[in-house]
């Protein structure tokens, strides 16, 4: 049984589809990242799963059970950490969790939850209104553990971490999928997905654009490479040429270099050849392959690198 599965699922608002015919299967175990730029419609889906908001089409199974029909079951089984969460300013992070083992009518101990989100010892009995943003992003993540949910839903769990907050997070991250939970992590930012997530699906616009592990994902896309050969002659009709060629897309010549862009990792060697069948001799052979960001990039139609986009929010603590 699939941990979430969704069949045309689509939200309107107005003239705004958010989402657009979604289909996505997740498995039981897998960490899936959920990625695309602000807007894509992220927020949306996630809404749709847990029934806060309903779907105009389609529809959706989360742990086997309906989003609309069975909604309450799947809140039992199910810990969310929403974007925006509110903590309470004048409650301890042991509060938090108690109130937050109420809610689900789980047991357990609540200093082993916050053990795990590294708020363990004094921080527990500290208010949450004296956490940085970093351990109150802890503590809600802490209250999503309670009940040991079979599935984790986040949403932007990142945003205004800092790099070590980001490192912590994603290591909470990676021990509770080893303890089998299966994790969905939306994300605007590919950095902070591509190092933890089995799989990736790319949103852009409401559509799910592309999904597959990075490998698949560059398969995809074509997964462009850029071969810049030294010669020691460009013979200009070569790079007439050598578009010709299967899965070679361009070709330049420039200070005694050729540059060659191939859509398929095959053409690299069949214009090697090409060009020292023409009788030109190779002197050197640098191969680039199209970095994650610009496939990322190319897939949202962004020309910046979510990076870049988000760089001034991403060094706030
Ligand atoms: N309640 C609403 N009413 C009208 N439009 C909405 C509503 N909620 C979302 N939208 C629109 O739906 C689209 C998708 O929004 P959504 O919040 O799902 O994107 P997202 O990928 O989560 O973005 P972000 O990363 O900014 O949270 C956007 O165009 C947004 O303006």
């Amino acid at each position: 049984m699939p941990a979430i599965e969704t069949n045309s699922l689509s939200k309107r608002f107005g003239d705004v589809v958010a989402v657009d015919d979604l289909s996505l299967q997740i498995d039981d175990g897998e960490v899936f990242g959920f990625l695309g730029p602000n807007g894509a419609g992220k927020s949306t889906t996630i809404n749709m799963l847990l029934d806060f908001a309903r779907p105009t089409g389609g529809s959706a199974t989360v742990l086997g059970y309906d989003t609309q029909d069975e909604s309450q079951k799947i809140r039992k089984r199910v810990g969310v950490l929403p974007e925006g969460f509110d903590l309470y300013e004048r409650l301890s992070g042991r509060k938090h969790i108690e109130f937050a083992q109420r809610a689900k009518g789980a047991n357990g101990d609540p200093e082993e939850y916050l053990e795990r989100v590294g708020l363990g010892g004094d921080p527990a009995d500290r208010n949450a209104g004296d956490y940085s943003k970093g351990m109150k992003q802890r503590l809600a993540f802490g209250m999503a553990l309670v009940g040991e949910p079979d599935l984790l839903i986040m949403d932007e769990p990142s945003s205004g971490l800092d790099p070590t907050g980001i490192r912590e997070m994603q290591e909470i991250v990676r021990a509770e999928a080893e303890r089998g939970t299966t994790v969905f992590f939306s994300s605007h930012i590919l950095d902070h997905v591509e190092e933890i997530c089995d799989r990736i699906g790319v949103m852009n616009e409401g559509e799910l654009v592309a999904v597959g592990t990075l490998d698949e994902l560059h398969a995809q896309i074509g997964g462009d490479a850029h071969l810049e050969l030294s010669v020691d002659d460009v013979p200009e009709q070569t790079v007439d040429t050598l578009p010709d060629i299967a899965g070679v897309s361009g070709a330049a010549a420039r200070n005694g270099m050729l540059d060659v862009t191939c859509t398929e990792s095959a053409a690299k060697a069949r214009a090697i050849n090409h060009v020292e069948d023409a009788g030109t001799t190779v002197l050197d052979i640098q191969v680039e392959d199209q970095d994650i960001d610009d496939l990322f990039a190319e897939l949202t139609g962004n020309g910046s690198t979510p990076e870049e986009e988000d760089a001034p929010e991403e060094v706030v603590a």
